[in-house]
């Protein structure tokens, strides 16, 4: 029966014109994957295997039916459709930590909770977060200055995660969990084991399923089930305590401007706007909720991690666009390193906008974007099988040289007003596009702004260290890291 199906859905492969390597039976293009290849050299593999295939291409593993694709006519038909919104089975490693929230969840639920959570990423919510942005970066520009000597290579990846972590935490639950003054803490501990054991268990065939994982590694795996425990517990508490105090305050003052102990504003967190939301006129459970706040501490700190790193990377490797940044940074903020940055300020820094534009189409942080064929598509003409899955490939569409005229180059000139228009909105797509894409797009545009102003601010950003090497692990990394040196700005 399986070999029948499998013969009927070739040809329904064959017959949309869509090719790959030949399959061996039973193994599909399983060794490809397996022999001389790594996590490592996946985005390289992929690059060569569209190179020889073409931009749409079959790959089957064992029984399961693989689609992947940069070809961008057809990432703009799935990421356009509602029908195509299930996420790859891959993503189902995710689910212990995150539940089914926004990010995993699909049909009925998924448009629910959608509907729900867009009012939280308003504008008027999100403007109270630029203090926070504004204060962590602080926090880090201070601590580097010990390692700015002009010569010390510094990687930026785990500096900018400490300082993502904690605007996550205090912009989502409301709560200084001190990260970058306190990286032991036990939820900070947690947060960051947890993510890098996801991005292995990513990457390795015994670790993707709960039963392999515990046959074959049963030490780690506890070592994850206890670290998840502690996030759980951390946000449930946080959750509770947040639920108390809302209930405890006037029903009539706007959580936006009521006032703490100490007199100053208190700041509404993304878990409140939540508290306050009904489904059908009920209120959404502490369970609810907690799915969708774990799903903001992850997706919102790993990308935001890697996006910063790479655009400090960028400009340090490419000093005149970072005089240009910078040259645009002191017109809109001035020359006092201490002044907080506002809302305004943020939105009239028009070229670093574009440096990180650029930075996000060389460097995505998610570099690939999967999706679940639930029942026999039509996808931009073609018909794929039922059970199909996909992956976008999103890296590769962001360097083909159809769409990016010399890809290999930083340009930010890309996006400026007069060429921006030109650029195919789904060749370039690093926060998604289409009914799911990142409903954090604005949240972390700014939160890079900031942040990336702030180094400028403070420090002229130098060409040291090891080059990177990007590996999709499970966000885009390096394995050489994210390198450059730091001296003061004297200005
Ligand atoms: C540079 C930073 C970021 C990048 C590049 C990024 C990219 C993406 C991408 C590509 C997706 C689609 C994933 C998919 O369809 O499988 C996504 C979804 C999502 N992102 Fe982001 N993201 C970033 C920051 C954030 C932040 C800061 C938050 C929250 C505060 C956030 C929350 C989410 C959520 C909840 C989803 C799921 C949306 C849904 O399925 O309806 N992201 N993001």
């Amino acid at each position: 029966w399986d070999h029948l199906r499998m013969r009927r859905q070739n040809k329904m492969f064959a017959a949309a014109g869509v090719r790959g390597p030949i399959q061996a039976p039973l193994l599909g293009n399983a060794p490809i994957f397996m022999i001389g290849e790594s996590a490592e050299t996946m985005l390289e593999l992929t690059k060569r295997l569209i190179d020889k295939h073409g931009k749409n291409l079959q790959i089957t593993m064992f029984q399961e039916y693989g689609f992947l694709t940069a070809d961008p006519p057809m990432i703009e038909a799935i990421l356009s459709s509602q029908q195509t919104i299930t996420k790859n089975n891959l993503y189902g490693l995710l689910q212990c930590w995150l539940g089914t929230g926004l990010l995993l969840s699909t049909g009925k639920k998924w448009f629910r909770r959608r509907k729900i959570i867009t009012p939280t990423f308003h504008f008027k919510i999100l403007e109270q977060f630029v203090e926070v942005f504004d204060q962590q970066s602080a926090i880090m520009a201070e601590q580097l200055y010990a390692r700015a000597d002009g010569k010390t290579v510094i990687n930026m990846f785990p500096v900018a995660c400490l300082a993502a972590l904690d605007i996550i935490a205090e912009t989502s639950m409301g709560v200084k969990i001190n990260a970058q003054r306190s990286p032991d803490f036990p939820y900070v501990q947690s947060v960051k084991v947890v993510s890098n054991m996801m991005a292995e268990r990513f990457m390795h065939p015994l670790q993707r399923f709960d039963f392999t994982m515990r046959l074959f590694f049963p030490l780690q795996y506890r070592k994850l089930m206890q670290n998840i425990k502690l996030m759980h517990d951390f946000t449930d508490k946080v959750i509770e305590e947040r639920r108390h105090t809302l209930q405890q305050t006037l029903p009539n003052t706007p959580a936006a401007e009521e006032e703490d102990d100490v007199g100053s504003k208190r700041r509404m967190a993304l878990l409140d706007v939540l508290l306050q939301a009904t489904v059908d006129g009920r209120p959404l459970s502490n369970g609810d909720i907690r799915e969708e706040v774990d799903t903001f501490m992850f997706e919102g700190h790993d990308t935001t991690t890697s996006a910063i790193s790479y655009t400090l990377y960028l400009l340090a490797r490419h000093p005149e666009q970072q005089a240009r940044a910078f040259q645009e940074i002191r017109e809109v903020i001035g020359d006092d390193k201490s002044r907080a940055v506002t809302m305004r300020d943020l939105g009239e820094l028009k070229y670093l906008e574009c440096v990180i534009k650029e930075s996000l189409r060389l460097y995505p942080p998610v570099p690939m974007i999967g999706r679940h064929l639930t029942e026999e598509t039509t996808l931009d003409g073609k018909r794929f099988p039922a059970k199909t899955n996909i992956i976008l490939l999103t890296y590769h569409a962001q360097r083909d040289p159809q769409y990016f005229p010399e890809p290999e180059k930083f340009n930010p000139d890309r996006y400026s007003p007069e060429n921006n228009s030109s650029i195919d909105v789904f060749a370039y797509a690093p926060f998604s596009a289409g009914p799911r894409n990142c409903i954090g797009q604005k949240f972390a545009m700014l939160e890079m702004k900031s942040t990336v102003s702030k180094m400028l601010r403070h420090f002229e950003l130098l060409p040291l260290g090891e080059p990177v090497k990007p590996v999709m692990n499970l966000i885009l990394r390096s394995t050489t890291g994210i390198n450059l040196g730091l001296k003061p700005r004297v200005y």
